[in-house]
């Protein structure tokens, strides 16, 4: 049965979680809102960023932080678990970053059941739609834990790695997985529990419960029209075979995050590996460019998933997320994006093959056993004395029709139907609590893949040695089926036949010794008749120990490739660590380079440190040099003060003292000389001043030359003094190119810092014929 291009395509699904208390705490601490990064509308996701909307991304449907589990589930999940009652291969799995609530929705709480136990609900509830048709029931669940896959079912003291193998048909299936045969609601519920008790869940800041292994709770359901087994017929329908893989993922976390170390550290980076081949084997397969070979080997997950991913299955994603963290939550939304682009082949798988389906074989079983309880029913009317005679074989004959009808009933009471699964009737039928005890089939996988052949006496012997506890634990939900479920066993249909043993017919007294003889003889002949009858079983037993031994030779074949299967993996991992030691050695080769690059850096450094410190003494330098020009300006300009100042101070002097001398000769003119001698003295006296003056002028004269010599000298200096700090530039223009020459392999940069040098810089470089300014200079300049 092909199915539409809608339902072949991979449905995704986002859930947004309300806030946490942790969040809350977070944001109540910086007394702040919690950023929202994100808005969501009934289809679509959008980025907010400052409130405006960045980045959109659409899905089949987004669940709000209001929506239920229960809203979920009915819109998503229910057709999927539906359409595995049909014969559909369906997987559901929760994706997202730790904490986000995947946990939440898939197992749920007490209160708040998740998908997975209302997924078993559903499957129950379904079958009473299909009254024509019977179903055999069994659950499995197992956990990958640092990528090793082991079984929730089994006690903890008995649990062992187990191995993820390819059947010749190519299924992939787990070797040794036990899987629980179920008849009610109930007891697949009390397995779900036990599995979930044996899981791995450890504390991190992100969660103070964290999955710390994905889980895969596995529903496997047989089914076909019904025929009625006590009525013999054994009409070979075909099987319809479907597997309901319900899948918790573990989240992906950065260590920093989740604060994990050791133990947790080691699960944290084993989950996002898985993780990250989850999402690689996802987007190969939406990338329909890409079609060929697609790798699931490089984790269990994808491995044991390889169906549900492109293959024969219809699968739901369950995407969750946080609107308080931004780059997981894009992350995520990334992934499911990529997911829904992945398209699926999902068909109904029949099968005719006994070995493959427990459920025929246990249909022919009842069918063989009813056949035979006759044949031991047909010994009647005995009489009270045979009856002494023959006492031990008559006990042999209700032990074996005993052992058989319990056995009829055993097997009838697996088959799920309609009817059995009705709420129960107040009419007084006949109930059983369910069949006392579990059935129990360690290694059923085999059957999935057509591997099985084992016998109903092997199966059966099994259940002898089914795990007590496990027992223990389903006895005390067997008495649920009516109190708490509503459903119940009708045993309606079988019936035990053959207690007419006990009928005795009435004998006449003449008669009675040639009657006895008569029925002596036929209890002979049957006696013999019995004989050939058990040789008969001998030889068939016989036959099927030759069988079995062309089992086991077909085994060690199996063990005998495997084997070589083996030494090849052995060579593999030889090759493979020949390539660790040469990436070792590439390593070290590499880390000795880095060594030798740390030293040239610090060799670089040491020279980049003196030439700072060379340059802040050449600016020292500089500085000292330019106050010292400025002080040899003050002082000069002090001394042309101080000269002049003095020179006019001489003169001052001068005039005083010629003034005084003047007043002297006069006085001395009044009182000795006569008028003649008088004018002559004043004469010379108005000459001595005239020479004086003259003196005084040429001596003024010199200092005027004297300054202006000087102010020329200051101007020149002051030249002199611009040219050094030209200089001084020029030099630090230098120093910088060429430690970007001996620095920069980029040509543009050192090129955008030639540009930025001063013509006479240039000239200087190329003056020093500079060996990288000339190549710039042959490279660049036009
Ligand atoms: N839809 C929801 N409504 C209310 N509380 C929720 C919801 N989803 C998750 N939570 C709560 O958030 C916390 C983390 O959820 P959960 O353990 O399911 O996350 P997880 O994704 O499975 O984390 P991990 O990957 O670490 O196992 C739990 O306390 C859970 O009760």
């Amino acid at each position: 049965m092909s199915v539409s291009a809608e339902e072949s395509a991979v449905k995704v699904c986002v859930r947004v979680r309300p806030l946490i208390e942790r969040e809350e705490r977070a944001t109540a601490e910086d007394s702040v809102p919690a950023p929202l990064y994100w808005k969501a509308d009934r289809k679509s996701i959008h980025q907010l960023d400052d409130g405006v909307t960045t980045k959109s991304f659409s899905y089949d449907r987004v669940f709000s932080s209001s929506e239920t589990t229960n809203h979920l589930y009915q819109d998503i999940a229910k057709p999927l678990v539906v359409s595995a009652v049909e014969g559909y291969n369906g997987t559901i799995f929760a994706y997202g970053q730790t904490s986000s609530g995947k946990t939440f929705t898939m197992m749920g709480s007490k209160l708040v059941p998740g998908v997975i136990p209302l997924s078993m609900e559903e499957v129950f509830q379904t079958i009473q739609n299909y009254p024509q048709k019977e179903f055999l029931l069994g659950v499995s669940y197992m956990e990958i834990y640092n990528e090793t896959v082991t079984d929730l079912l089994v006690d903890n003291w008995k649990r062992k790695p187990l191995e993820v193998r390819e059947a010749l048909n190519k299924n992939i299936y787990v070797a040794d997985l036990t899987e629980e045969l179920v008849t009610c609601l109930a007891q697949a519920l009390s397995w779900v529990f036990k599995g979930e008790k044996n899981r791995h869940y450890g504390k991190t800041k992100m969660n103070e419960r964290s999955s710390r292994s994905h889980t895969i709770f596995r529903m496997i359901l047989e089914s076909r029209e019904k025929s009625d087994p006590a009525s013999g017929d054994n009409s070979e329908g075909a099987i319809i075979v479907s597997h309901l893989n319900l899948v918790d993922l573990a989240g992906s976390a950065q260590a920093s995050q989740t604060g994990a170390e050791g133990a947790r550290f080691k699960e944290g980076c084993n989950i996002n590996r898985s993780l990250f081949t989850l999402a690689q084997v996802i987007k190969k397969l939406s990338d329909e460019s890409q079609r060929g070979f697609t790798n699931y080997r490089d984790s269990k997950l994808t491995r044991i998933l390889q169906n549900s991913l492109g293959g024969n299955a219809k699968t739901v994603i369950i995407c969750t997320i946080t609107m308080a963290a931004l780059e997981e939550t894009l992350s995520t939304l990334q992934f499911a994006s990529t997911a829904k682009k992945m398209k699926n082949d999902p068909h109904v798988t029949e099968v005719s093959d006994v070995s493959v389906s427990l459920l025929k074989r246990y249909r022919n079983e009842i069918v063989d056993l009813k056949r035979r309880l006759q044949e031991v029913s047909s010994v009647t009317h005995v009489t009270a004395t045979e009856k002494e005679s023959l006492s031990q074989l008559l006990q042999e004959k209700d032990q074996l029709q005993k052992e058989q009808q319990d056995r009829i009933k055993n097997l009838t009471k697996l088959l799920v139907t309609g009817s059995s699964l009705m709420p129960a009737k107040k009419i007084p039928t006949r109930r059983f609590t369910w069949g006392g005890k579990l059935v129990r089939l360690s290694g059923t996988t085999e059957r999935d893949v057509g591997q099985s052949d084992l016998s109903f006496a092997e199966h059966f012997s099994r259940k002898r040695k089914a795990d007590s506890s496990s027992m223990e634990l389903l006895e005390e939900d067997e008495e649920c089926h009516e109190e708490d479920y509503s459903f119940t066993t009708d045993t309606g249909s079988v019936r035990a036949r053959g207690d007419s043993s006990d009928c005795v017919s009435p004998s006449g007294s003449g008669q009675k010794e040639a009657d006895l003889e008569r029925r002596l003889e036929e209890e002979r002949e049957e006696a013999q008749a019995n004989v050939a009858s058990l040789e008969g079983w001998l030889e068939e037993e016989r036959g099927e120990r030759e069988e079995a031994q062309a089992n086991v030779a077909s085994l060690e074949g199996r063990l005998e490739e495997e084997r070589g299967e083996r030494e090849e993996a052995q060579a593999n991992v030889a090759s493979l660590e020949g390539r660790l030691e040469e990436e070792r050695g590439e390593r070290e080769e590499a880390q000795a380079n880095v060594a030798s690059l740390e030293e040239e850096r610090g060799e670089a450094q040491a020279r980049l440190s003196s030439l700072q410190k060379e340059w802040q003494l050449h600016l020292l330098l500089a500085r000292e040099k330019r106050e010292a020009w400025e002080e040899v300006e003050r002082l000069e300009q002090r001394a042309l003060e101080l000269e002049v100042q003095r020179s006019a101070q001489a003169q001052e002097q001068q005039v005083q003292m010629l003034e005084l001398r003047l007043a002297d000769l006069q006085e001395q003119s009044h009182t000795e000389a006569g008028p003649d001698e008088q004018f002559e003295e004043t004469i010379r006296v108005c000459e001595t001043l005239v020479s004086e003056k003259e003196r005084v002028f040429a001596e003024r004269d010199y200092l005027r030359q004297e300054m202006e010599l000087l102010l020329g000298q200051v101007s020149s200096l002051e030249k002199e003094k611009g040219s050094l700090a030209q200089e001084l530039r020029d030099f630090k223009e230098l120093e910088e190119f060429k430690a970007l020459e001996d620095d920069c392999s980029d040509d543009e940069k050192v090129w955008s810092c030639w540009t930025r040098l001063t013509l006479p810089t240039r000239l200087r470089l190329k003056h020093y014929e500079h060996v990288y300014a000339l190549n710039i200079m042959n490279t660049f300049t036009p």
